[in-house]
């Protein structure tokens, strides 16, 4: 479980984050939602340690928890960008393989055991060899989903899961990370889209813009 209490986040002076207070169940979906500007990417960035708060606490489990000094090996919260972030120049294989080869060591026989099934259940079996640019744009999701599951975080986090692609993959999208779910992955969705938070969250928390 992850908790966060009294965060408070300011830009330049300007508050964008007032006393968030927010509960991650186990195993759940947690949609954020809330208008432009009004601070979701700035709570998930700060949720993965990407960014600072100013005040508040992040529990894990109970125990204060501060994921700017997170070990990259006991990987908490794994980030699935809204344009991916996959390195252009490496294949499927490699894209995925390389942080648990680099950080978590795994040996050649641990990478096909542990990462070969993580692609299978993506859909992504036999793209190995694929560049990112061989890929559509759901491909690319999954790689990007691929790669950061093969961290084994505590939880899947998601900038805008939908806004990349075409409006017909949100059912796709929607049923993917249902899946997920069903797989005990505790996942955050931040998104514009009420209608898919709606319908796969167990919890919606909405950011309001302050000002
Ligand atoms: N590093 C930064 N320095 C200054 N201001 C920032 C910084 N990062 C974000 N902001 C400002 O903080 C506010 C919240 O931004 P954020 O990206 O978190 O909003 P959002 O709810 O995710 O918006 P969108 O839905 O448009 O992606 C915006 O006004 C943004 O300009």
């Amino acid at each position: 479980m992850i908790e966060l209490k009294n965060i408070k986040k300011s830009f330049n002076g300007r508050m964008i984050l007032n006393d968030i207070n927010l509960t991650i169940n186990d195993g759940d979906i947690l949609a954020i939602v809330g208008p432009s500007g009004a601070g979701k990417t700035t709570l998930l960035r700060a949720l993965a340690g990407l960014g600072d708060i100013d005040s508040g606490e992040i529990l894990l489990d109970g125990q204060q928890f501060d994921p700017r000094n997170s070990d990259l090996k006991n990987n908490v919260i794994g980030v699935v960008f809204q344009d991916y972030n996959l390195f252009p120049n490496l294949t499927v294989w490699e894209n995925v393989t390389l942080a648990p080869k680099m950080v978590l060591k795994m040996t050649k026989q641990e990478l096909e055991t542990r990462i070969k099934p993580i692609l299978t259940h993506l859909q992504l079996a036999g793209k190995d060899d694929l560049y990112p640019f061989e890929l559509s744009g759901g491909m690319k999701q999954r790689v990007a989903i691929a790669r950061a599951l093969a961290m084994q975080p505590r939880v899947l986090a998601y900038d805008e899961p939908t806004s990349a692609l075409d409006p017909s993959m949100r059912t796709e999208v929607a049923n993917l990370l249902l899946e997920l779910k069903k797989d005990g992955v505790t996942q955050i969705v931040v998104t514009h889209d009420i209608e898919l938070a709606n319908s796969i969250a167990d919890k919606v928390f909405t950011v309001n813009a302050l000002s």
